[in-house]
């Protein structure tokens, strides 16, 4: 996969009433994926948005669609994100027993898989299982709502994650998600991140593509 810093813009923030025309701002873009959050109002308090809004999206996106679910049980609907066109699909450690298996039935089914880690999660619970990933997605705030301050004690966290990926040699990327802005996606980059998720700070900008842009070249 793309070495360079990835922007993935999460359509959450997105002006719900100009979906697709904010879905083709991130067409224009120079983002390497599209993020979709998708929330039950059970494993995280707050719904998003499911399966149709995602099969439309996919009509017309053009970049990869990285869904994210904080949602309870996600076997249960792997099959059905993969049909709405997932390309990687993430779960939550956290709402995973058998996380193992998990893991397999997204690769089975032909998607690339991540595992999210919330804030106070540490990267060890990965060990077993980082030579079987493709994404690890760090939160750096509590899941559930955009528009959320960035957690700094992200930062030693994903120093720590690099080094067990190293010691692996995995090929999983770094992933970092939630309030991340042009001010400090530098240090996050330097800490490790390989994918630069923005909410807010990308379609709350008068210029979505410039800061999407700056966000990429953040060193
Ligand atoms: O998964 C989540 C929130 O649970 C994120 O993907 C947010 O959508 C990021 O939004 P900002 O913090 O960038 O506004
Ligand atoms: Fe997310």
């Amino acid at each position: 996969m793309d070495k360079n810093t990835i922007v993935a813009p999460s359509l959450l923030a997105a002006n719900f009433l100009e979906i697709g025309k904010e879905v083709e701002m991130v067409n224009r873009s120079e983002a390497g994926w599209l993020h979709l959050d998708v929330m039950d109002g059970q494993f995280v308090p707050n719904i998003s948005f499911g399966i149709p809004v995602i099969t439309a999206v996919k009509k017309l996106a053009k970049k990869v669609c990285d869904v994210h679910l904080m949602i309870e049980h996600p076997e249960q609907y792997a099959e059905a994100f993969k049909k709405a066109g997932a390309d990687i699909l993430t779960v939550h450690a956290e709402a995973c027993v058998h996380l193992h298996r998990n893991i397999q039935q997204i690769k089975s089914l032909g998607m690339k898989a991540g595992v999210a880690l919330n804030p106070h999660t540490p990267v060890q619970i990965l060990e077993n299982v980082i030579s079987d990933i493709d994404v690890v997605l760090v939160m750096s705030v509590n899941p559930g709502f955009g528009g959320q301050s960035f957690i700094p004690q992200t930062l030693p966290k994903l120093r720590q994650l690099k080094a067990l990926i190293q010691q692996h040699q995995s090929q999983a990327l770094i992933e970092v998600d939630g309030g991340i802005t042009v001010a400090n996606a530098a240090e996050i980059v330097a800490a490790g991140a390989d994918v630069l998720v923005a909410g807010n700070t990308v379609f709350s900008a008068p210029d979505p593509e410039a800061v999407i842009r700056q966000l990429r070249n953040a060193k």
